[in-house]
């Protein structure tokens, strides 16, 4: 497999360079928060890799999706709920990602796995949510491990590659998958009402998580492209090492 080292094309200069880069960045963030990093990238990467090998294992056994989430909802509950430190990350300023965009990353996650596919259960045999636990998998293991490989500054080629080609294809079809699961939910949470308040009660509010649903699914059309276009722009800066003035996300 070649190295971050290999891709180089100035060889020893550009080498020493990116070499440099990365302890200046370590000085920069300090060595705590490094060490923290590393140790959370380490463990979000084991956390989707053994959710990865429970889903295959699964399906081989079964056959079937059906009751794949029920067998796997724990694992990804928890990691996926400990996303929500990256969004701290951004806001304590150990990362530079902007916290807009990693606010609407979490949290669209953070819903999809407790408002809609634990709330509720008729759908969690749905094809969809199979669609979307995949492409999340594929993506946090490259995500993450590229992270962990960068911080320890041994970065292999395939795994920077993989970073910013892979979600491509996986950002649309885990997109697809979030918004076909909760459109299959709609009629379950008209017919029953839930998640819903009603009037008349006594704090005079009504809420109606139905259009909430709708809501929700409309915000994609704005705010998907932003964060594919984001995407882009980030793969072109590290693949292609081209300079993009970006404006505030
Ligand atoms: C209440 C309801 C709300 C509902 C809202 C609904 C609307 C939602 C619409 C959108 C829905 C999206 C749904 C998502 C679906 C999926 O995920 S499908 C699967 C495919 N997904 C992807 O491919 C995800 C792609 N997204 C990302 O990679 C990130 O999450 C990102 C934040 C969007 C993009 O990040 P990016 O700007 O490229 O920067 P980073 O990768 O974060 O890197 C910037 C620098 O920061 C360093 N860094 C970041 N995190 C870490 C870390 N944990 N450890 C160490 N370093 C980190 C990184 O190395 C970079 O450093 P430099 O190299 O120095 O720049």
């Amino acid at each position: 497999m070649a190295s971050s080292e290999e891709d180089s094309t100035n060889g020893g200069a550009s080498e020493a360079g990116e070499e440099r880069e990365a302890a200046g960045k370590m000085r920069r963030r300090g060595l705590l928060a490094t060490a923290w990093l590393t140790f959370y990238n380490i463990a979000m990467t084991a956390g989707w890799l053994v959710l990865a090998i429970a889903m295959v294992r699964f399906y081989m056994e079964k056959g079937t999706h059906k009751g794949l989430y029920k067998s796997i909802q724990k694992t990804l509950k928890f990691f996926q709920t400990f996303a929500l430190l990256e969004i701290v990350h951004c806001l304590i300023g150990i990362v530079p990602t902007s916290v807009l965009v990693a606010g609407v990353q979490v949290s669209s996650r953070i819903f999809m796995v407790w408002l809609v596919t634990h709330s509720i259960k008729p759908i969690q045999n749905e094809e969809s949510v199979v669609l979307f636990l995949v492409a999340w998998t594929v993506t946090e293991i490259t995500r993450y491990s590229f992270y962990t490989f960068s911080l320890l500054d041994h970065l292999p080629y395939f795994v920077k590659w993989a970073r910013y080609n892979f979600f491509i294809i996986l950002y649309p079809v885990g997109v697809a998958g979030e918004l076909l699961t909760i459109y299959a939910a709609l009629p379950y949470v008209k017919k029953t009402g839930m998640l819903s308040i009603r009037l008349p009660n006594k704090y005079n509010v009504s809420f109606d998580y139905y259009y909430f649903l709708l809501i929700t699914m409309a915000s994609y059309i704005p705010l998907f492209p932003q964060l594919y276009f984001h995407m882009l722009r980030q793969r072109r800066k590290v693949l292609h090492g081209e300079v993009i003035v970006e404006k505030d996300d």
